[in-house]
């Protein structure tokens, strides 16, 4: 461990951030009446091209007339290799309102991009004396955003959180695939006539976990396009949280509530967290630094991973 504490992440929670198309206003209400705790209204590749300028106005008009409730409110821009971004920006802070809480950027390849968002951001917020500064959360979906992953983590102190956008980067990779998430049919290893499936995902989560945590900043799995596919879903989604993931975006309301049960703590494991705690508690009382808990070996180290557990419990039920 570096002398240097690792920063906490926000206090809030991500576990399901639900995407709708900025062009589909009938969407709006149904997604401020789920169970999403991040609700991402997109201006980028759900919105066809000649609809860019109305669904900008949809998304500008429903921020203050839609009742968000408590959600973490964010618009997606569109990416800064278009000619719509900056109107996005500008609209968005000067005709949006407070209510707006993240601005999410797509397509990021290197800490510049996040950089000139945030210059334009700061100015407008300057100009218009918006009391509440807008946060960041980026997509990592290229080959230059993952190369640059931890140099884009650094890159501004708006930055909130990070995802990985699987179909772009499939894309961007030259990956030879057309699903966007989940198991591949031809990533595997064969040993005696068997398949065994990897997942191609993992060295990127990976890689972005461990940028996010080094900057305090929440990593999220990005979509999972087949919707009906709930078994798909949520073995993703378990894979991510086992990573250090917090959450994972909703394509269709019907991956809310999959992904809100895997990203909250089960009753057991919060149990079992409060008694390793405990356990440890005990042993520090007697000058041990470790100890047997259920038989196997918990220690110092174990107290840290109890409260990542606790920690997510308490976010939950609002005790932070
Ligand atoms: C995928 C969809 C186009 C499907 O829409 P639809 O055909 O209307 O679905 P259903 O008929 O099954 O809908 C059932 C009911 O649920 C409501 N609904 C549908 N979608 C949403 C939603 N997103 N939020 C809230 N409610 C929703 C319908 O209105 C029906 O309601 P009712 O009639 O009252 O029963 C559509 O789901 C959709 O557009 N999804 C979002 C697409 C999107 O935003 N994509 C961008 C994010 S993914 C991405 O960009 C890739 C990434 O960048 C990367 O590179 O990896
Ligand atoms: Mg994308």
């Amino acid at each position: 461990m570096s002398f240097r504490q690792q920063p906490s992440p926000p206090a809030r929670l991500n576990r399901c951030q639900l995407f709708g198309p900025g062009s589909r206003v009938s969407l709006f209400e149904k997604m401020a009446a789920s169970a999403a705790d991040v609700i991402n209204l997109d201006l980028e590749d759900s919105v066809a091209p000649d609809d860019k300028d109305q669904a900008r106005r949809n998304v500008v008009q429903a921020i203050g007339d839609v009742d968000w409730g408590g959600k973490t409110l964010s618009v997606r821009i569109n990416g800064l290799d278009t000619p719509w971004w900056y109107r996005d920006v500008v609209d968005l802070l000067e005709q949006g309102g407070d209510r707006l809480d993240l601005i999410m950027i797509p397509k990021v390849g290197n800490a510049m991009d996040v950089y000139a968002v945030d210059a334009l951001v700061t100015a407008i917020e300057r100009a218009k004396g918006r009391s509440k500064p807008i946060g960041f959360e980026v997509i990592i979906e290229s080959a230059a955003g993952i190369s640059h992953v931890e140099d884009i983590a650094a890159a501004s102190p708006r930055l909130q959180a990070m995802s990985l956008g699987a179909a772009d980067f499939a894309a961007s990779m030259g990956m030879a695939t057309t699903g966007i998430g989940g198991t591949q049919e031809n990533y595997y290893m064969a040993r005696e006539g068997q398949k065994y499936w990897a997942d191609p995902w993992h060295w990127a989560q990976a890689a972005i976990v461990a940028a996010c945590r080094t900057h305090g900043i929440l990593p999220v799995d990005g979509p999972f396009g087949d919707f009906s596919d709930a078994e798909g879903f949520r073995a993703q989604a378990l894979r991510s949280a086992t990573l250090g993931m917090v959450g994972k975006w909703a394509i269709h309301p019907s991956q809310i509530a999959l992904a809100n049960e895997v990203f909250s703590p089960s009753e057991i494991a919060v149990t079992e967290a409060k008694q390793i705690l405990a356990a440890m508690e005990q042993a520090q009382k007697t000058g041990a630094g470790a100890t047997v808990y259920k038989g196997r070996l918990v220690d110092i180290a174990s107290i840290r991973q109890a409260q990542v557990i606790v920690r997510q419990a308490e976010l939950i039920n609002g005790s932070i």
